[in-house]
């Protein structure tokens, strides 16, 4: 029987939060109404990788929280190992093509929404974020990780070449020698590294400390011109989405010429491979 205790816990936590009306199945969003801050909970079992769906839904809660004017933004994952997979493999191996292009326009939506969102934006990772995990984290202002988790932008293992908001958001966190090495051997930091290099700002020993530390982060604002805060993180970032909406058209047409090479193909097959065999032996 539930205890009296655990009881009005979960009262009083129904309410001081609320459900989005538009929340979709693949993000949560529930919005603290004492802090008025908003948590995207990515929830697309089992590792959250990003396919057209999940890419829509995220942009889709993004910019209503934008809208309804929240005091900041948090994004975590349903999942307790996994933060995000990075995109959905499967959507680009043997892909349809109509559905490649708009896998790629989605993912660009998702980062020009979160990497330009006018609210502070914070990232609780709860477990391992390679690739388009990282890139997500990355978008936001502010990262906690947990201990033993991996994280990197790790494409050029898979033979993908990063596309220019992955240079920008590491530029943003690392100094630029470090950003680029990073990239170019595909490096994957465990938590201790990334917190030591700066990829990640601070460690939690559980999603509900992360998340607090990142509520804490959103809170620093509270005296701040909301208005003032947003102007001025548009300045830093500012040329990076300008230089983005010039390159937006051809970095789509690469993406789609590259994933139609035969030999990009067989790669991505073998990787695929790789990821399954792994839990068949
Ligand atoms: C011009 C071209 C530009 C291209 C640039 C592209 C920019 C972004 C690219 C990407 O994001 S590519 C994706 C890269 N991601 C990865 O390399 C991650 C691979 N996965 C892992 O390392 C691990 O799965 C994990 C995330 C650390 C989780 O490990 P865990 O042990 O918890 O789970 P698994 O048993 O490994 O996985 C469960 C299940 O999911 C399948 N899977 C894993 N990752 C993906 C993925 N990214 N896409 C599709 N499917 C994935 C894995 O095969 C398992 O499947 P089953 O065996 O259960 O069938």
């Amino acid at each position: 029987m539930m205890s009296s205790m655990s009881l009005s816990r979960m009262l009083r936590a129904a309410s001081v939060c609320r459900t989005m009306s538009t929340a979709t199945k693949l993000t949560a969003v529930e919005v603290n109404d004492k802090t008025g801050i908003a948590t995207v909970t990515l929830s697309r079992p089992p590792i959250n990788a990003l396919n057209v769906e999940l890419l829509h839904d995220l942009y889709q809660s993004i910019k209503e929280i934008e809208n309804n004017k929240s005091r900041g933004l948090i994004l975590t994952s349903s999942n307790d190992k996994v933060f995000s997979a990075g995109l959905d493999i499967n959507e680009m191996y043997r892909p349809d093509k109509d559905r490649a292009r708009l896998l790629w326009t989605k993912l660009q939506d998702v980062w020009l929404a979160l990497y330009g969102c006018a609210l502070p934006t914070a990232a609780a990772i709860n477990g391992h974020a390679p690739a388009g995990g990282c890139l997500l984290a990355t978008s936001c202002e502010y990262r906690v990780i947990l201990p033993q988790c991996r994280i990197g932008l790790n494409e050029i293992q898979l033979g993908l070449v990063p596309p220019i908001f992955c240079m920008f958001n590491f530029l943003n966190v690392l100094p630029r020698r470090v950003a680029e090495r990073a990239l170019v051997q595909g490096r994957i930091f465990t938590t201790e590294q990334a917190l030591q290099i700066g990829l990640v700002d601070d460690v939690a020993s559980s999603k509900e400390k992360a998340l607090e530390k990142c509520s804490q982060f959103i809170a620093t604002f509270a005296q701040t011109n909301p208005l003032a805060r947003s102007l001025t993180k548009l300045k830093f970032r500012g040329a990076d989405l300008q230089r983005f909406e010039s390159e937006r058209t051809n970095e789509l047409e690469s993406f789609l010429e590259f994933i139609d090479h035969p030999q990009m193909q067989e790669d991505l097959g073998i990787y695929l491979e790789g990821l399954k065999k792994k839990n068949r032996n």
